[in-house]
């Protein structure tokens, strides 16, 4: 767990301004969502985030020490799993202890018992103990994502990035993947921030909401903030409808109750 201070971030790519001074804090365990259209500039926050992508100007911070680079401390959710799909579930979730382990050892897999006991302290977080031995190119792309999120776990970070981690998984298993991304999040008091583009799936799962327009932070708030007219200024014209019209006929008034969020899926 860790407090991140963001400052006056800015990142352009030649002409395009991908973030403009973009400023907040997240307290140590905080579970935050970062929403915004495409193009908004989420994966580029999170890579900066992450230390893979130097911002133009402005600060990261993480418990006061500056972001300058990739961080073992910092571990990373991607849409695409990149597991390696002819070793075991075990296997792939003990990679995450590579940056503390020598490469010729994690050649022979002679991870430290530490680090083992790691792996499958992380795949029971993910609900995949059982399956520990399964080779993980025979796992479903929601089970694909629970072992890299374990291999993430087992990195032992201060902070938790995810960038679209359920983009590409159907409805049922984006829940079944966010849920044990919260629960682990929550059981290791891990400050995370997750990039969405399913509101429906933000509203039921964040606990704090950034939204980004255009490279700049237009929403900072919790849940009882997160009004459909906040949604509506972060994703322009797209259709809110349906949340609205729950609103005036009940009996779903809170934006944020799990049966509210699934009547308008995006
Ligand atoms: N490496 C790059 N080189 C040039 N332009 C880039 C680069 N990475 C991002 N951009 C531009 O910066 C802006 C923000 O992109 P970014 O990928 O951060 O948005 P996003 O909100 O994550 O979008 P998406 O949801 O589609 O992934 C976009 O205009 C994008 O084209």
């Amino acid at each position: 767990m860790s407090t991140i201070e963001v400052t006056n971030l800015s990142k352009s790519y030649g002409s395009v301004q991908a973030l403009q001074d973009v400023s907040f804090t997240i307290p140590d365990g905080e579970f935050v969502v970062l929403l915004g259209e495409s193009g908004a500039g989420k994966s580029t926050l999170l890579r900066c985030l992450n230390g893979i992508t130097t911002p133009t100007s402005g600060s990261i911070t993480i418990d006061d020490e500056p972001v300058n680079g990739p961080r073992n401390d910092v571990a990373m959710i991607f849409q695409q799993h990149y597991i390696l799909e002819q070793m075991s579930a075990y296997s792939n979730a003990l990679t995450g202890a590579l940056g503390r382990t020598s490469f010729l050892k994690s050649l022979f897999s002679r991870y430290p018992e530490d680090d083992k006991h790691e792996a499958l302290r992380a795949l029971e977080t993910v609900g995949l103990l059982d399956q520990a031995n399964q080779r993980a190119g025979n796992m479903s792309g929601g089970q694909q994502q629970r072992v890299g999120i374990a291999r993430a776990l087992v990195q032992n970070p201060n902070l938790l990035l995810a960038d679209e981690p359920v983009a590409s998984l159907d409805p049922a298993s984006a829940e079944t993947v966010m849920r044990y991304i919260r629960q682990a999040a929550s059981e290791r008091d891990l400050s995370t921030v997750a990039s969405l583009h399913q509101v429906n799936i933000a509203r039921e799962f964040g606990e704090r909401f950034l939204g980004m327009k255009e490279g700049e932070l237009v929403f900072d708030g919790y849940r009882d903030e997160f009004t459909v007219d906040v949604i509506d200024e972060i994703y322009g014209d797209i259709e809110t409808e349906a949340i609205r019209e729950e609103r005036t006929t009940g009996p779903n008034d809170d934006p944020t109750t799990r049966s509210g969020a699934r009547a308008h899926e995006y």
